[in-house]
């Protein structure tokens, strides 16, 4: 357990690794520039602890417009990246595109886009290496399929997702895992903090043992998969879950800054 100072409490957080509670909001492909400049306004607004990481991603075309008009205190990512230097690849963005802009973040190996866009591991894992090496911070996503839950693969799929990062990405530097179970994305049914604690530990032990014990205790290790603002703080006690990457309740401000919040639920008073 780590000392740490909020707002107006010392407190105890109950959290296995060492780094600060993280929160990032993936805007997914949704909004408006009217609909971006009222939850850009709701954010800048919005009280948050001061001892969070608040990421927000919108999509690559409102990129600029949120980074012109949001809070410093909160960064910018984007949802994806091209796996080298730009050039003739129609529709996509490069890292150094991104640094352009003055974007600090990507998310890489969405479901989204490996599932749908049919991304594979060794492709995404490739991804994470050119964007490091520009400089980029990754939210790095990894997550097993109920099939594959329930035939008790989690851990197979989870470890190859993550191998796939480490091997092109040595000690994982600037990383931030994302354990997001597709099964309770998008879908209402989220994790228990059980079932979510159970697979972030073994993420952990998997570090540890195939990264080192420096990077098990760094890197955050955040849950996703319908986080909202009724669920993150029983979430949030979980000693392995070190925040969130929130999809449809990050499109409602003040929702958002609730789970952000639920870091108070990882204090316990000394
Ligand atoms: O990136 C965020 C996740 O896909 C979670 O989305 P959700 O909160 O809408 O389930």
């Amino acid at each position: 357990m780590q000392q740490i100072s909020g707002n107006a409490t010392r407190g105890v957080v109950t959290m296995a690794g060492s780094g600060k509670f993280f929160v990032g909001g993936n805007w997914k492909c949704n909004g408006t520039k009217e609909s971006i400049t009222k939850l850009v306004s709701d954010l800048n607004n919005a009280k948050i602890e001061e001892d969070v990481d608040v990421v927000v991603a919108p999509p690559f075309i409102y990129i600029e417009q949120v980074l012109n008009s949001l809070t410093p205190r909160i960064e910018v990512s984007a949802q994806n990246a091209w796996v080298g230097k730009g050039g003739a690849f129609t529709g996509e963005i490069s890292a150094e595109q991104l640094n352009d802009i003055g974007c600090k973040w990507v998310i890489l190996g969405h479901s989204e886009r490996r599932h749908i866009l049919g991304e594979a591991s060794e492709f995404i894992g490739k991804k994470c290496s050119y964007a490091v090496s520009k400089d980029l911070k990754v939210i790095a996503c990894v997550g097993e399929k109920l099939e594959e839950r329930e035939a008790g693969k989690t851990f197979d799929v989870v470890f190859e997702q993550l191998k796939a990062f480490a091997d092109e990405v040595p000690g994982l530097p600037n990383v931030v895992i994302a354990y997001e179970p597709v099964w309770a994305i998008g879908t209402g049914k989220v994790a228990t903090p059980e079932q979510a604690q159970e697979v972030h530990a073994a993420i952990r032990k998997w570090l540890k043992d195939n990264v080192s014990a420096e990077a098990a205790s760094r890197t955050r290790i955040i849950y996703g998969g319908s986080v909202n603002g009724s669920n993150s703080s029983e979430l949030a006690k979980k000693e392995d879950i070190d925040g969130f990457l929130v999809g449809g309740a990050s499109l409602k401000g003040p929702e958002f800054a609730i789970i952000v919040n639920s870091v108070t639920a990882k204090r316990v008073a000394v």
